[in-house]
């Protein structure tokens, strides 16, 4: 699992081991890191351009001590101060001490940003506040032929939530320290951020409010049918979804629902005939489930249809047409259930649940604080869709999704996320839990089935087996 902390978390983690030498060790890493590139890139560091981009605090001073140990390997660097009269004294020192060009000259600055092998963002770390600041944007557009590492996180990104406030530096590899940052795992900043590595420097940080979960932890939580099992106790799934209007949301919602782990799915929408006709495992007699999917699909009908499902008191995870539904009724239409609820927005659902003029740009803007918004709001686990996909609980646990394609941006592939993750809720995984490894499992069966090239929403969710046996090592 990938543990991100806040700043605050990261500072008193930091404070806590005060004399140790935690930026030695970050700087250790950071120069590895780049002289690996390097030889990657040239063959070998000797010769090699690099350009140093240095602001004002101690992320300045890793890049510029970094600096220094790569001259010592031959590189010819030079370094551009952002605020020469607050540059880190210290790293000042190293690099002078290996005769490298320092500048204060924005226009030597940006030549070298254009023909330089490799560039490191030092401009602004965790201190950062608000967006880039005038003397360093020109770099956020500036063309180049180089690698560009960011120093503990692409200057522009907010550390804490990914937001970017005008512009950032796009950095190939970010070589963070200690734990990673919330902003390099979530849109739009985890889009700056290229590959993360991280340098371990010893911190201690307390529970992780944001986690990315991997493979072997997503595998530890999918059902598995045991000895016992028969196809009650594994779970059956009911799904509302579909209507005259909208058969296919029905169809897809089923073909996610057959693959997420469950005994039996109970088809309770319009077009049952349809359903059956292309999945004949699908039941349609009434009777008890264990969790329900509300809203794919289901146009004029989701207003009945919501409150069926939510009357039961038993999961439920309400997507599409029952989200529009939920956003008119309120948080107060969740009030009395006892029993978790799933909401499934993409950025405009959220948006309209959120109301009060929250555009679906906004939220696409602050993933990580509307989905928190919107989890306390409504009593709810919120798994937000998109670029990054969030889920967050109403305490304000969250988890990022790191699998996914843009190809997932496909008619439908929602309607396919929403039967199998219901599936997960079903067969007895907690709405955060099934939230997590549905949008998982989902994003790496989009990965399989696109193959770097257009797919459909149907063909994501016959490539789930796929996708449940990779992440499963079998
Ligand atoms: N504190 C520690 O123990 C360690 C810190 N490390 C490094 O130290 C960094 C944090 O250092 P600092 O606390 O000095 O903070 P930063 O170096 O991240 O930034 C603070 C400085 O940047 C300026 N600044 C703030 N916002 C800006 C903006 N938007 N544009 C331009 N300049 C801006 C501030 O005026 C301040 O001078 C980390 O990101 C990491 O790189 C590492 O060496 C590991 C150990
Ligand atoms: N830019 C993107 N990158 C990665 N995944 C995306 C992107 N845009 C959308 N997705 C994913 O594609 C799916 C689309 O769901 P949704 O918007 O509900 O579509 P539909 O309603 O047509 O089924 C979601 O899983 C979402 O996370
Ligand atoms: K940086």
């Amino acid at each position: 699992m990938r543990e991100a902390h806040t700043v605050a978390q990261v500072r008193a983690a930091e404070a806590a081991l005060a004399g140790q030498p935690l930026m030695d060790r970050a700087v250790a890493g950071l120069a590895a890191t780049c002289a690996r590139l390097l030889a990657r890139r040239r063959g070998r560091v000797y010769g090699a351009r690099v350009l140093v981009l240095a602001g004002s605090g101690d992320n300045g001073g890793d890049a510029l001590f970094a600096g220094a140990a790569l001259a010592r390997r031959g590189a010819a660097v030079t370094a551009v101060l952002l605020a020469p009269e607050r540059a880190h004294p210290g790293a000042l020192a190293a690099l002078r001490a290996t005769g490298s060009q320092l500048t204060a000259d924005q226009d030597v600055g940006l030549a070298d940003f254009r023909r330089a092998d490799l560039i490191l963002d030092g401009i602004v770390g965790i201190g950062g506040r608000g967006g880039l600041r005038p003397a360093a944007q020109p770099y956020a557009r500036a063309g180049r032929r180089g690698l560009l590492v960011a120093v503990d996180l692409p200057s522009g990104v907010d550390a804490d939530t990914g937001e970017v406030a005008g512009e950032a530096l796009r950095a190939d590899v970010t070589v963070t320290f200690g734990t990673h940052k919330p902003g390099l795992l979530i849109d739009p900043g985890a889009e700056y951020a290229g590959t993360v590595q991280l340098v371990p420097i010893g911190l201690r940080p307390p529970a992780a409010p944001v986690q990315a979960l991997q493979h072997a932890d997503v595998a530890a939580l999918l059902p598995r049918p045991g000895a016992e099992s028969d196809k009650y106790r594994r779970g059956v799934l009911g799904v509302l979804a579909g209507s005259e209007r909208y058969p296919g949301a029905a169809l897809l919602a089923v073909a996610g629902a057959l693959h997420g782990g469950v005994g039996a799915v109970r088809y309770q929408g319009r077009p049952g005939e349809e359903v059956v006709r292309r999945h004949p495992e699908v039941l349609l007699t009434p009777g008890r489930v264990q969790a329900w999917v509300v809203g794919p699909g289901s146009g004029d009908e989701a207003p009945g249809a919501l409150a069926d499902a939510l009357a039961d008191e038993v999961p439920v995870l309400v997507d599409a047409d029952g989200l529009t539904e939920l956003a008119r009724l309120g948080p107060g239409a969740l009030a009395g259930r006892a029993a978790p609820t799933l909401l499934t927005p993409h950025t405009g659902e959220a948006a309209r649940l959120l109301g009060g003029g929250v555009t679906a740009q906004q939220v696409a803007g602050a993933r990580l604080h509307r989905a928190r918004e919107l989890a306390e709001r409504y009593g709810a686990v919120v798994l937000l869709k998109g670029s990054t996909t969030v889920v967050a609980r109403p305490d304000g646990a969250v988890r990022v999704n790191p699998t996914g394609t843009a190809w997932l941006a496909t008619a439908g592939s929602g309607d396919v996320l929403a039967g199998f993750t219901g599936a997960l809720l079903a067969a007895g995984l907690g709405a955060f839990d099934a939230a997590s490894a549905g949008a998982y499992l989902h994003g790496v069966a989009g990965r399989i089935a696109a193959a770097d090239a257009p797919v459909t929403a149907g063909e994501v969710a016959q490539a789930l087996p796929a996708a449940w046996r990779e992440v499963c090592g079998v």
